[in-house]
């Protein structure tokens, strides 16, 4: 226990951090800054960030912040080192830090985290919020009305999700929604999977999730409908914006569950063309999109008055950005009908519902 890597290994060239100027164990704050060094030498964003995250972990904290003041000074183990060495390996070759690390943390719960699968990111909380202000709303409930926490009606929406990824929106939604049913789709496999691990872990949200891996047509979805709601954050990224992506994302992350298309609706389309067949009458639907998207899927939706869709809201991310769209299928549409499938969009070009 000598030297703070084993096997000598030198991951960069500065001399201020060199391994072998290091000769005893090292407490969990020494670690970070040397990390800390190390990435930034490397030209690794959040350097910071990353070794304080990787040090947490491997002490079994969430943030280096929760870590008490004995953690913080106690010299770590051999072996502690040698975990953290091997997960800062993996950040140096620009691994996210959540796929590093294998969990990451959305809304109240913890999600594995697999490469090629979607990080789950921070604003997207807010879509959930919105979804379940709806629910409690549409409830009748005492907690929205009087702004307590005590429902004494409980919501129980049928929530449909395209494009579930980790299942952070799917499984967040069920775990305030006891009583609802989620049916998350996505095409695939993997975040498939991965949501059927996280919904494992979590017990009680398989029974209310149905998963569907999705084929080419959204056919499949029709007899799931009627539907109270329609949630998605889908691939919105506009395809030229896709190469100024950071590394992290471009090597790591399925590019599916981004580009978006030349105007980043290609997915956006698909879905207000399924909405109004398997959407219940004044039925929702909340959209993470791109912030140029709000006049553009007004603009379209004002050219397609039969999908009986628009935009009730828009609100914006933390930023001050028109991030959301709560669009609401507006009126009963004779031609649509759950039994006889005779949805309007069959007439929009590439999209069949
Ligand atoms: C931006 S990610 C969102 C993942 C997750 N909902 C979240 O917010 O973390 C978009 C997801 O949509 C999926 N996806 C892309 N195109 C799709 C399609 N045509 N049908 C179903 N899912 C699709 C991708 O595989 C990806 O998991």
């Amino acid at each position: 226990e000598s030297t703070l890597l084993s096997g000598g290994w030198i991951p960069f060239d500065s001399l201020a951090h060199k391994p072998h100027v290091c000769a005893r164990a090292l407490t969990a704050i020494e670690l970070v800054s040397y990390w800390r060094g190390v990435f930034e030498a490397n030209g690794i964003p959040e350097a910071q960030e990353s070794s304080e995250y990787i040090v947490s972990y491997v002490l079994g904290a969430k943030t280096f912040h929760s870590l008490g003041a004995g953690s913080l000074s106690t010299p770590l183990t051999l072996e502690q080192r040698q975990q953290i060495q091997q997960l800062s390996m993996k950040r140096l070759q620009r691994m996210p830090v959540q796929y590093v690390l294998g969990e990451w943390d959305f809304r109240e719960l913890t999600l594995k985290m697999r490469p090629p699968v979607f990080i789950p990111r921070p604003e997207t909380e807010d879509l959930v919020s919105l979804v379940l202000e709806e629910a409690l709303q549409r409830s009748g409930s005492p907690a929205v009305i009087a702004g307590h926490q005590c429902p004494t009606i409980v919501p129980h929406p049928v929530i449909l999700e395209i494009g579930c990824g980790s299942g952070a929106i799917a499984l967040s939604l069920l775990s305030k929604l006891p009583k609802s049913w989620v049916i998350a789709v996505d095409k695939e496999e993997a975040a498939v999977n991965l949501t059927r691990e996280n919904a494992q872990s979590a017990h009680c949200f398989l029974e209310p999730l149905t998963l569907i891996p999705e084929t080419s047509s959204w056919e499949q979805l029709l007899p799931w409908g009627p539907v109270d709601t329609i949630v998605s954050n889908p691939p919105y990224v506009f395809h030229g914006d896709m190469t100024h992506l950071a590394e992290e994302i471009l090597s790591y992350e399925d590019l599916g569950a981004l580009d978006g298309g030349n105007d980043g609706m290609r997915v956006i389309k698909k879905i207000l063309a399924l909405a109004p067949c398997i959407l219940k009458d004044h039925g929702s639907v909340f959209l993470e999109v791109d912030p140029r998207h709000p006049e553009m899927v007004e603009n379209w939706l004002q050219n397609h008055p039969d999908l009986s869709l628009s935009v009730s809201a828009t609100h914006k991310d933390f930023f001050g950005k028109p991030r959301f769209l709560h669009i609401q299928k507006h009126k009963a549409g004779d031609r649509i009908n759950k039994n006889s499938f005779a949805c309007p969009s069959d007439h929009l070009p590439g999209v069949s519902c």
